[in-house]
């Protein structure tokens, strides 16, 4: 049987301000975590003025629950102080909608620790935080200690780059260079030329010696892209630099000894190409004798709100703009988005709303005439789900779910009080799969309670043992 616990929000807010017509604001309900850091009974703080619990804030509390309502826009990531000498922390403000007698206004206010960056935020210059990126960084640190040939699987823009170049540097490698090739789009004989350097005179054309990249990354990594698109003839060629350790130029005899660590990356399936003869087995072999495999963005939402906030602060910075910040529907937004340009489409778009940016907040709507145009431009290309700002809320992971998960409030988005979700299966599924299984977890992940969960698993005929994925 459930407990009352059950029946419970997911998580309560720590804060519900009111603001009665012409009144000030005041404290409707605080949360036992905040009263407790406060040092103050919940009964002591409720229904007092926000002005009186909190004399000090800064920015003040009340100013920003007017400014949400004001603009009608939530506000995130806002860095107050509410105590003086206290840590600063981060508050999200949200607005609920209209007080119980329908005439003032409700604002919720979530906070968390600023300190409460994940472990994992930031590996070399890779942003992340999900699961499977961390999983991704502790290959690179177990990885970084061999010599081994490590393939890096994943789709375009992915940031397989990024991955072969933090390798290098976690590697004894670090100080010595690392070079980065990208395989396709050059003749089979340019191709050859950079791997391997020629001599003058090798072919027309061919002025003066050249060293190749594998002589070039000597005592390094060589990153060779796209692999999968190497010629054959080339790719006998690589194995056997690989077997060997020694280079033989285009055009000469002289066999080059070589220590340089290979990274190749595909965005094929090499086994496929293995099959269908047009990658050579023995290399294939070679070559994947480490795996890293980097999930599209899709796959793991929660880092989307870092990477922004990253790309944001870069651009802002490079642009000369004041810093921006995105909305919370915003973030949920670009949560929803499938990405089929991974890491390098959301640092484009980013890139893209801050030039064309006049105010320092960023909503939804800057973010929802890109994926328009996106979607214009390839009809197939995976859709957004429809926008939280529109009728049905966002069932995607939210922002910031590494602590604070959504609060009960977080589907009722102005103008969509009242509504109520209907998941899809396949929305639940993928809630499921990143929950590694934990049906609790994909509620939270949904912002729905896990029992709301149930109730959608019986409206859709879904049994539990059914919800993987095939
Ligand atoms: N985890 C990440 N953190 C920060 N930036 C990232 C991350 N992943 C990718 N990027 C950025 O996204 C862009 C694309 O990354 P990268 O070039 O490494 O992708 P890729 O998988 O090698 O793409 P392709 O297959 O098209 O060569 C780069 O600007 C990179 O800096």
């Amino acid at each position: 049987m459930m407990s009352l616990n059950d029946y419970l929000p997911v998580i309560t807010p720590d804060l519900v301000l009111d603001q009665p017509v012409l009144g000030s604001w005041q404290v409707q309900a605080v949360s036992e975590r905040l009263a407790t850091s406060l040092g103050r009974p919940v009964d002591q703080l409720r229904g007092r003025k926000v002005a009186a619990v909190f004399p000090d804030a800064v920015p003040s509390l009340a100013d920003l629950a007017t400014e949400v309502v004001e603009q009608g826009q939530d506000l995130s990531g806002i860095r107050i102080q509410l105590v003086p000498r206290q840590a600063d922390v981060l508050a999200d403000l949200q607005v609920v909608g209209l007080t119980d007698d329908h005439q003032g206004r409700q604002v919720v206010v979530i906070l968390r620790p600023l300190g409460d960056v994940p472990e994992a935020e930031s590996f070399h210059r890779l942003v992340g935080v999900s699961a499977v990126m961390r999983e991704v960084f502790r290959k690179v640190r177990l990885y970084a200690a061999s010599d081994a040939t490590v393939i890096i699987t994943g789709e375009t823009g992915a940031g397989k780059e990024l991955v072969a170049h933090a390798l290098h540097l976690e590697s004894h490698r670090r100080n010595k260079p690392f070079a980065a090739l990208n395989c396709t789009a050059i003749s089979e004989q340019l191709l050859e030329s950079e791997l391997f350097g020629h001599e003058r005179g090798a072919f027309t054309g061919a002025v003066r010696d050249h060293r190749g990249y594998f002589e070039r990354a000597d005592g390094g990594s060589l990153f060779l892209d796209e692999l999968g698109d190497m010629p054959m003839s080339t790719q006998s060629k690589l194995l056997r630099v690989l077997e060997d350790g020694q280079v033989v130029r285009v055009g000469s005899e002289v066999p080059r000894k070589v220590d340089v660590r290979v990274i190749g990356a595909t965005n094929v399936a090499l086994e496929k190409a293995v099959a269908n003869k047009e990658f050579r087995a023995d290399l294939y072999h070679r070559l994947a004798v480490l795996r890293i495999h980097l999930p599209p963005l899709r796959e793991r939402a929660e880092d989307i709100p870092l990477l922004a906030e990253r790309f944001l602060a870069q651009f802002s910075h490079q642009y000369g703009k004041p810093a921006r910040r995105l909305t919370f529907e915003a973030v949920r937004l670009l949560q929803s988005y499938l990405w089929p340009g991974n890491v390098r489409e959301l640092r484009n778009v980013i890139e893209r709303v801050v030039v064309e940016s006049e105010t320092e907040a960023i909503g939804a709507r800057a973010f929802a005439e890109w994926i328009r145009e996106r979607r214009q431009f390839a009809a197939d290309l995976p859709v957004a789900r429809p926008a939280p700002s529109s009728a049905s809320p966002l069932p995607v992971a939210l922002p910031w779910s590494g602590w604070v998960d959504t609060p009960p409030h977080a589907s009722v988005v102005p103008g969509a009080r009242g509504q109520k979700k209907e998941l899809s299966e396949e929305v639940i599924r993928r809630a499921y799969a990143a929950a590694d299984g934990n049906l609790s977890a994909a509620a939270r992940r949904l912002g729905i309670h896990r029992a709301t969960l149930y109730r959608h698993l019986q409206r859709l005929g879904l049994k539990r043992g059914e919800l993987y994925l095939d």
